[in-house]
């Protein structure tokens, strides 16, 4: 007797196609590829250069020519040639003929300056001068000098020398004008400029006009500097008046745009799914522009070239000083909220571009006999060993097909449970995985792997609106679900992830994808890596990314770190770090980072207290058992410490390993990473180290994982990235302008430290740079190795040396962990008599 079978599977045929839609798409696909944008800028830059000369050789001689160029046919082209007087020859006469005199007359310079603007943007990236603004400016001007220029023209009757002046756009204009209403057409043009004045600097107010009164008393008045803000914005910067926000100006050149709002508390289930999307905060910023409007002030800004960020640890906050713990109201009057990506104003989140699209038909392909066959023989083999089923239905994941059951009154769920091994014979596959019961179902789960698989690509799962509309802190999109939804999770939410899987399983794949989910969503300001990679190849890709997103030891040479002393210094550095970052914390009163920035950005923490915006820093580890085979203690102490505390100060620490031992993945380092994800290991034993269960042994490969937060266990198909994806999105970030250098993390002396007595300082063979070093530190009074190391350009080691020399003479103090060493000398003179003594 065959059981009834329910036939509404959820079988998707039509599963929701991605949307094409861009996740931060600025530039149309041929300008993402940088050969192009070089050679289409290098070409306009020609033609603004050829323009300039021929412009400017037709205003010297294009009388000249012009009698000549009426002559011009196609055959007598080459003879004319000879004859013409401007230096780009007929073609330069022509063009400029057509711009100066038919056109624009003299104005029509404006043209090769916008070709120049262009043109250094795409080959350089950089903008001279905002170019939508220059462009709008640049051609109104040259429409209405044009305009002014025929007016002069037409009054003086100088149409003959005069139309190289007005061009025939100025001189048509006003003979129309003339006809209309007479001489009065200056009034036209005249408030043609004050409109476009008024619009395109935004001025709401006109300079109030003060009557002359007795000039010993005349008082100054009050508005006039808000007023010249605003007519001319560019000379607010030599006002007296805004003397207090001298230091302020924003580090913008680009239109102020809306800054992250205060940062509400999430409501999101932990590591769940995305919860409904709030369209208003995407990518965080959801403040509306109005709410944040800059006052005009800011314009000033607008035209000022960019300085790159010279501190990235401390960033533009350092100008803003505000009393104590209180609104610096007028700051925040005056610049609206802190925006952090303002260190980077012109940074450009890579395009989806960039990202390969591969074809529909690498979905899975599972056929209705495939299907039926597969529940017959599930129905079968129950049968036999006496299960009888109320129905069942199937679900085509991207990897594998789930088979929900609901098994007859009675029947108990460990007698399935115990049949896996006669249903994977008798289905003739591997990989079969029984979940007895399904969590929240009522059903018992027969997941069953397809024979042709969907490789789930990461532009397919980038382009969906969960990650792009994404409120999460740390967005991270882990793969598909048998289901067929994207799961995106929040890694600040994990907050640290242990990633498991043997050889060739997919983990490096998996790292790549939660980079670069990150680094999709996240501003540079924002965001922090660590990548430690003693494995030398998996993530040296990344490097690219040094100035950016990297962080590292100042004494660091290399960005990706490779070496197990590195490793060992940099994680205790970070804790440093968290300690510096708890300070603060319990400083400006607050639980948590999110906290903390909220008030930043809010101008309620007064940067001369140290305050300052604090990027998420992630800490991506490949290889832990390498680590732990060869610095054990050394590397697990830290890890467990960060792992403990560093939840609430936006530290995330993501360690991969191949071999889930126990002596890799020991009791310490497991209590602390609640998140775990494995892809497929060798034995149930190792499934059982990372997931506390068996299962990861049963996966399929190639990113089929199993992902466990919270003790809910999901089977997801991780995306799919290439390294030529990887390749090209750290060439389109690093292309781009970034910090000085990497971000700095503490500085952590590691064996070296100790008191100089220990380390036996040689004062009778003292550095050659010994003195300039004692007159730097004593000068800025603070006795810090990466002071030495920048201004005198020397090398970590060497400005090491040089500082426990100076210890050694007594004139700085000593090590005192995270903070610059107290300097002993107050004053230079001092100094110079102690060196003299020295010497
Ligand atoms: N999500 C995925 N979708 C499709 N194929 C994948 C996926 N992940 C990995 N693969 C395939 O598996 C191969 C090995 O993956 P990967 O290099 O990530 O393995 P690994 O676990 O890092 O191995 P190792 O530990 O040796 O470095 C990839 O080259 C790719 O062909």
């Amino acid at each position: 007797m065959t059981q009834p079978i329910n036939r509404q599977n959820t079988v998707r045929s039509e599963r929701p196609k991605p949307k094409t839609a861009p996740v931060s798409m600025k530039w149309p696909t041929w300008q993402a590829d940088r050969k192009s944008q070089l050679a289409f800028g290098g070409l306009l830059i020609l033609l603004a250069i050829g323009l300039t000369v021929a412009f400017c050789s037709y205003l010297l001689t294009g009388q000249a020519d012009q009698s000549v160029l009426s002559k011009v046919t196609d055959s007598s082209l080459r003879e004319s040639g000879t004859e013409m007087r401007n230096f780009l020859g007929v073609l330069g006469a022509y063009i400029a003929h057509v711009f100066i005199f038919r056109w624009f007359g003299f104005s029509a310079l404006g043209i090769p300056v916008i070709l120049f603007l262009s043109g250094l943007k795409l080959v350089f990236n950089f903008e001279l001068l905002p170019l939508g603004r220059t462009t709008k400016a640049v051609l109104f001007y040259m429409t209405w000098i044009s305009a002014l220029a025929g007016y002069i023209v037409l009054a003086t009757d100088s149409i003959g020398q005069g139309s190289v002046w007005c061009g025939g756009i100025g001189y048509e204009v006003n003979v129309w004008l003339y006809n209309l209403i007479g001489w009065g057409g200056i009034a036209i043009i005249g408030f043609a400029l004050f409109v476009f004045l008024i619009f395109f600097y935004g001025i709401t107010k006109l300079p109030s006009i003060a009557l002359p009164q007795r000039p010993v008393s005349a008082p100054r008045p009050s508005n006039t500097n808000t007023v010249n803000e605003e007519e001319e914005p560019e000379e607010e910067e030599d006002e007296d008046d805004v003397d207090d926000f001298i230091d302020v100006k924003p580090k913008s050149n680009s239109v102020p745009k809306p800054v992250e709002p205060p940062v509400s508390e999430t409501t999101e289930p932990l590591n769940g799914h995305e919860p409904e999307v709030k369209p208003e905060k995407i990518n965080g910023s959801g403040t509306s522009a109005a709410s944040v409007k800059k006052p005009l002030t800011f314009t000033i800004a607008d035209t000022t070239p960019v300085e790159p960020a010279s501190e990235p640890s401390q960033p533009v906050a350092e100008a803003y000083a505000g009393p104590t713990d209180e609104v610096d109201e007028d700051a925040l009057k005056l610049h609206g909220l802190y925006d952090p990506t303002l260190d980077l104003p012109r940074y450009q989140f890579p395009t989806i571009e960039l990202l390969t699209e591969y074809p529909e038909n690498k979905k899975a392909q599972v056929s209705a006999e495939e299907l039926e066959a597969n529940k017959d023989r599930i129905v079968e083999t129950l049968q036999n060993y006496g299960i009888t089923i109320d129905s069942i239905k199937a679900t085509i994941g991207p990897t594998v097909t789930l088979y929900e059951i609901i098994p007859a009154a009675g029947v108990r769920i460990s007698k399935i449970k115990s049949l896996e091994d006669d249903i994977a014979l008798s289905l003739a596959a591997l990989g079969i995985r029984i979940i007895a019961p399904m969590p929240g179902q009522g059903t018992i789960g027969i997941e069953v792997p397809n024979k042709n698989r969907e490789m789930v690509a990461m532009r397919s799962v980038m382009t969906t609106e969960k990650f792009t509309k994404s409120t999460f802190e740390l967005p991270v999109v882990m793969g598909k679900t048998i289901s067929n939804e994207i799961y995106v999770a929040d890694l600040a939410k994990m907050p640290h992830l242990l990633m498991a899987g043997a050889t060739g399983q997919g983990k490096s794949v998996g790292l790549n994808v939660l980079l670069t989910s990150l680094i999709y969503k996240k501003h540079p300001s924002q965001l922090k890596l660590i990548l430690v990679d003693p494995k030398k190849v998996e993530l040296t890709l990344f490097n690219k990314l040094e100035r950016h997103f990297l962080a590292q030891l100042p004494d660091s040479d290399e960005p990706i770190i490779t070496d197990t002393k590195k490793v060992v210094n940099t994680l205790n550095s970070l804790c440093i770090e968290m300690d510096n970052r708890y300070n603060l914390l319990k400083d400006a009163q607050c639980r948590n980072l999110k906290e903390y920035n909220a008030k930043f950005i809010q101008r309620r923490l007064n940067p001369e207290k140290g305050h300052k915006f604090l990027p998420y820093i992630v800490l991506v580890i490949d290889e832990l058992a390498d680590l732990m085979m060869t610095a054990g203690k050394e590397v697990e102490q830290p890890i467990a410490r960060l792992a403990q505390l560093a939840r609430a100060i936006g530290i995330h620490l993501v360690v991969a390993t191949q071999r889930p031992s126990v002596n890799v993945i020991t009791g310490l380092i497991k209590a602390n990473f609640p998140a775990r994800l494995s892809f497929k290991v060798t034995s149930k034993i190792d499934s059982r180290t990372i997931l506390d269960t068996g299962g990861a042994e049963q996966l399929v490969g190639m990113g089929d994982m199993l992902f466990s937060s919270n003790s809910d266990i999901v089977r997801l198909q991780c995306p799919f990235v290439d390294t030529n994806e990887i390749e090209d999105i750290c060439d389109f970030v690093g292309s781009q302008r970034g910090y000085d250098s990497s971000y700095n993390l503490p500085e952590f002396a590691g064996d070296d430290s100790g008191s100089v007595e220990e380390r036996e300082v040689d004062l009778e063979n003292r550095d050659p740079m010994f003195d300039e070093a004692a007159r730097l530190v004593v000068n800025h009074q603070q006795g810090s190795t990466s002071l030495i190391q920048r201004r005198l350009k020397l090398g970590y080691n060497r400005a090491g040396r040089l500082i426990d020399q100076l210890e050694a003479a007594g004139i700085v103090g000593s090590f005192e962990g995270s903070k610059a060493r107290e300097v002993l000398i107050q004053d230079i003179n001092t100094l110079e008599e102690l060196l003299k003594n020295m010497n």
